[in-house]
């Protein structure tokens, strides 16, 4: 071990995304194997007795790189000194819903969360939020916090990337890890855009390899879109362990840094690039260095393409418009 615990807070700690995620943590895999992690679990009262029980469990991993676990019902306690803030807990859809629907449900939860994020965390906060409506979700929280720098807001679509990066490998017929520059635009919802007309695979661009419009726009794109409700229908409950997995990425490159030569896709707030209304948080390609992330720059975005990046970030701004009805922004 070469440095102090980093603090790292859990909210929804209890929920099956919180099971799938705290020992992976534990074990070193959200930051790297040189660093210890305290852990703070945040939930509500009612499911603070399951937490602990989660804590027994992350006791008798005899982790060596967890230097601790507290529990909380109090968002003020559990944001203290965080460096990395995981913000989980909230409403799951269930079968008939889209994620928008959730945004009355659990938009509430996210603005005492940025407050006590902006009273309470480490200059060097990170945040990455997974509850849905994530990416509104995100915008929330970032607006109660004026003292934290904006960027370090951010929303997962790392899961969207993952499911297109393994939907394409699958249909070349190559590994995962052949896949490169794949993109997510837009929203974590049905109207992302997987984009591969910049993914590169083995070295060769995706889409000419793949070489079947029809299969990208009536296949890939929706099969990729609606894969959160494809695995309710199969699992009678939302993503779970696929969503720990991805959480784990995004947080781990953020600070790790993304390799020479590929990229990734984090909702984080738009500089107005690629004509995305500057403030919303909309997903992008990013490379990441030194715990800090920047938009690939100078992609031509066809008329396919942007057709498809505009209705994601319409949506976004609908759910903004929303959450300013609701006075939560
Ligand atoms: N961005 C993404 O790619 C994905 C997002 N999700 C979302 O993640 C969220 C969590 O999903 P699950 O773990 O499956 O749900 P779950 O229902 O199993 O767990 C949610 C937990 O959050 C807790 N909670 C509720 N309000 C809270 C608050 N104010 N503070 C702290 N904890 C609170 C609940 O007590 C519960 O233990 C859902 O909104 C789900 O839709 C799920 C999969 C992927
Ligand atoms: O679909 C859902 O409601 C859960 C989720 O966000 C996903 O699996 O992508």
């Amino acid at each position: 071990m070469t440095q102090a615990p980093v603090n790292v807070t859990v909210t929804g700690a209890a929920g099956q995304i919180g099971y799938a995620l705290l020992f992976r943590i534990a074990s070193g895999q959200l930051l790297g194997q040189d660093t210890p992690v305290k852990l703070r679990l945040l939930e509500i009262p009612q499911a603070v007795k399951a937490a602990e029980g989660t804590a027994l469990e992350l006791e008798d991993g005899a982790f060596p790189l967890l230097s601790g676990i507290d529990i909380f019902d109090d968002a003020k306690q559990a944001f203290a000194g965080v460096n990395v803030a995981l913000l989980v807990g909230a409403r799951p859809r269930t079968k008939g819903m889209e994620r928008g629907d959730l945004l009355e449900a659990n938009g509430g939860i996210f603005k005492p969360q940025g407050e006590a994020i902006n009273a309470g965390a480490a200059d060097d906060v990170k945040v990455l939020v997974v509850g849905n409506p994530a990416n509104t979700n995100a915008l929330i929280a970032q607006s109660h916090a004026p003292d934290v720098p904006a960027d370090r807001f951010t929303a997962m679509t790392r899961l969207d990337h993952n499911r297109a990066v393994a939907q394409l490998a699958k249909k070349l017929g190559v590994a995962v890890a052949d896949v490169k520059k794949l993109t997510i635009w837009g929203n974590h919802s049905a109207t992302q855009y997987p984009d591969i007309f910049h993914a590169e695979v083995g070295g060769k661009n995706a889409a000419e390899a793949v070489g079947d419009q029809s299969w990208i726009a009536d296949e890939f794109i929706p099969r990729v879109a609606k894969r959160g409700a494809e695995i309710i229908e199969a699992r009678g409950a939302s993503s779970a362990a696929s969503a720990a997995n991805a959480a784990i990425d995004h947080v781990y490159d953020w600070v790790n840094g993304t390799a020479e030569g590929d990229w990734v896709s984090m909702g984080i707030p738009s500089d107005g690039s690629y004509g995305v209304p500057e403030g919303l948080i909309s997903s992008f390609p990013v490379t990441t260095k030194d715990g800090k992330y920047e938009i690939v720059q100078g992609l031509d975005i066809d008329a396919f393409s942007r057709e498809r990046i505009d209705a994601s970030v319409r949506e976004l701004s609908e759910e903004r418009d929303a959450v300013k009805q609701l006075g939560l922004v």
